[in-house]
């Protein structure tokens, strides 16, 4: 579906980025509607990271474009303000404690929300007084987001947040995540290998594999417009048009395939089931990861590695 441009958060079209020979991203086209939490998967390597430190800014494209509220990545201080990032490695400054933290957020961002930033900390059970240094990795990664959630963005943006969090921690951000973004109408990107968190928190789905979006889209759509297929085995080598194979998988007489539709499936011979996010998901890794790599050729043909 084509969106008006003002309402998207993201537009991109045939975005690349590449260092030196390697394709980090190839291709990717995207139209993400604003309001959503938009969940980033895919495996090692995939160009997670690299997508979002395009939409940040903090890299730019080796070709084609990419929008953020209708603007360049960055494009000036006022757009600036309007996204927070939150790093893998969550950063902090090691010399300083939390409340200069708080401090310099305040100083640098002119929608600093103080009461929402000592909130936080309380309820994170930081001390003011900690020096980040000696935070735990856990601690690090809740000041970090507690700063950038601080400057009230528009979007907030996350690679791996909660990788570095406890169970109970990793629940208790989830829920403020979703919290703060319903409050603020705001939108949230954050990339993840817990497929877990992606299930409860995100309304929108990004699968990236092998520097190629292979799927993107509403979750609830995708869930309508995929299912599991049981069917006697040449029956899904004639399957009707509109009607793509995922990923297929043998069960004695019976194949079963992972199917994406784009007619209903009322007319396919044999059974569908219900695919659950996990299994959609798994599906388009193994089918990218049973295809020739994306990286392995450059647009001149010239294999890479
Ligand atoms: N600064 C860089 N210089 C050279 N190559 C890079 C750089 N950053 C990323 N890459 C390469 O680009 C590809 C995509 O990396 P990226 O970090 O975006 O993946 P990712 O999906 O975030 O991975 P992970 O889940 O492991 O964090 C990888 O092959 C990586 O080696």
């Amino acid at each position: 579906m084509l969106h008006d441009d003002s309402s998207l958060l993201l537009k991109t079209e045939r975005l690349s980025k590449r260092y030196g020979r390697r394709l980090a991203l190839t291709d990717c086209g995207l139209e993400i509607p604003r309001g959503r939490i938009i969940g980033l998967v895919g495996p090692n390597g995939a160009g997670k990271s690299t997508l979002l430190q395009l939409a940040c800014g903090l890299i730019s494209p080796t070709s084609g474009t990419i929008e953020v509220f209708g603007a360049p990545p960055a494009a000036d201080a006022a757009h600036l303000a309007k996204v927070g990032f939150v790093a893998q490695d969550t950063p902090v400054y090691a010399g300083l404690t939390v409340a200069d933290h708080l401090r310099m957020g305040a100083r640098l961002n002119p929608r600093w929300d103080a009461g929402l930033a000592h909130r936080r900390i309380d309820q994170v059970g930081l001390s003011l007084r900690q020096r980040a240094g000696r935070l735990s990795g856990g601690q690090r990664a809740q000041l970090a987001l507690t700063v950038a959630a601080a400057k009230r963005p528009e979007l907030l943006i996350f690679d791996e947040p909660a990788a570095a969090l406890d169970p109970l921690a990793r629940s208790g951000f989830l829920q403020n995540l979703t919290e703060f973004v319903a409050e603020l109408g705001a939108s949230a990107v954050l990339s993840s290998h817990l497929l877990s968190d992606v299930e409860r928190v995100c309304d929108y789905l990004i699968v990236l594999c092998d520097a190629r979006v292979q799927v993107a889209g509403d979750v609830d759509e995708l869930l309508v417009t995929h299912g599991r297929l049981a069917a006697p085995r040449d029956a899904l080598d004639r399957l009707p048009a509109g009607i793509e194979i995922i990923h297929p998988g043998n069960d004695g007489r019976h194949s079963r395939a992972v199917v994406r539709a784009d007619a209903p499936l009322d007319h396919v011979p044999g059974t569908v089931e219900k695919v659950e996010l996990e299994e959609l998901v798994l599906s388009y890794m193994a089918r990218a990861a049973s295809e020739p790599t994306a990286r392995a050729v450059t647009t001149a043909g010239e294999v890479l590695r």
